[in-house]
């Protein structure tokens, strides 16, 4: 009786919440709510608050953080195998039959701040992301709603919504959470890692705390893992293809291109000059730049 009634008044307070935050159209269905600076789908509002309030981090968790569609699945991929390695060889990896989204959990609430555990940060320039996030919303969207269009969109996007956006108030709130805790917050791009996955993923796990050895980059294990986690090894899996992973999401919409630079194929001149202004403005003085492929 008890937690039914604690569970009507927490229904009631979140009821009470929402009607008090700004809302606009979601991209997919229902709406999003502007909840302590971010847009948030109405369902995942409860979520975050529950987390928030209990959540308790620990000084050995490692906690993954992303924008939706700047590279998450490739993320967890990597930092699974990296932290699993003593135990799985490519070849006998859970990743060869399980999506990554079902081997590293969602999360992120507060008492992270102060555990000194680990924070990984991967993002990706604004335009990738954004052209990523379209396609995906497009597939995602109930056919009543009619289709996406690219313009209405990318005018949201621009106005900080799409993907639990403002998308430069979150990178650059983990980009000077970087700067500041080193040893604590690792910023990688997904630019930098399409450049140069070798010399990155030995970052990740110089910071995870489990550098490769001499011995294992000798061996080849850096490549094996890399080739393991590699958008066309994992887009080629079985479970990748026909699977379902998060509980409603098709495996295979998370393997589209996995290139940087396909907005160039969608973006009209216009509409790259107003992101780039806001780039520009928005990254002023902060040290950060996105390499967009051009
Ligand atoms: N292994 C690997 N290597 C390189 N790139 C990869 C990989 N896996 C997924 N992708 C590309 O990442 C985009 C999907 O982003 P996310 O994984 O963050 O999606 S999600 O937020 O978890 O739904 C999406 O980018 P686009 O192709 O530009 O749409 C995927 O194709």
């Amino acid at each position: 009786m008890i937690t039914e009634n604690n569970n009507l008044a927490e229904t009631d307070e979140i009821a009470d919440l929402l009607s008090s935050l700004p809302k606009e159209k979601s991209w997919r269905s229902g709406y999003v709510y502007r909840y302590q600076g971010f847009w948030c789908p109405e369902k995942q509002i409860p979520a975050v608050i529950a987390f928030q309030k209990h959540f308790l981090a620990q000084k050995t968790d490692t906690i993954l953080v992303t924008m939706p569609k700047s590279g998450t699945t490739w993320l967890k991929a990597l930092a699974f195998s990296v932290m699993n390695r003593a135990k799985y060889t490519p070849s006998c990896s859970p990743l060869n039959s399980v999506n990554p989204h079902d081997l590293v959990p969602f999360s992120l609430p507060d008492s992270i701040k102060n555990s000194g555990c680990r924070i990984v940060c991967l993002c990706r320039n604004p335009f990738d992301n954004f052209i990523s996030l379209w396609h995906f919303a497009c597939k995602a969207r109930p056919e009543r709603l009619g289709p996406l269009l690219l313009e209405e969109a990318f005018d949201s996007f621009c106005n900080g919504l799409g993907g639990f956006g403002p998308f430069f108030d979150h990178v650059l709130g983990y980009w000077r959470e970087s700067l500041e805790r080193p040893e604590e917050v690792l910023f990688l791009t997904y630019e930098d890692m399409k450049e140069d996955i070798n010399s990155q993923m030995k970052r990740l796990a110089e910071f995870l705390g489990c550098p490769f050895s001499l011995e294992e980059e000798a061996d080849g294990v850096v490549e094996g893992i890399t080739k393991l986690c590699g958008f066309s090894n994992l887009k080629d899996k079985e479970i990748n293809k026909t699977g379902r992973s998060l509980l409603y999401f098709e495996n295979k919409t998370l393997f589209r291109r996995g290139e940087v630079g396909d907005w160039v194929n969608y973006l009209s001149p216009e509409m790259v000059d107003r992101l780039n202004k806001l780039m520009e403005q928005k990254l002023a003085g902060s040290g950060l730049k996105f390499k967009t492929g051009l």
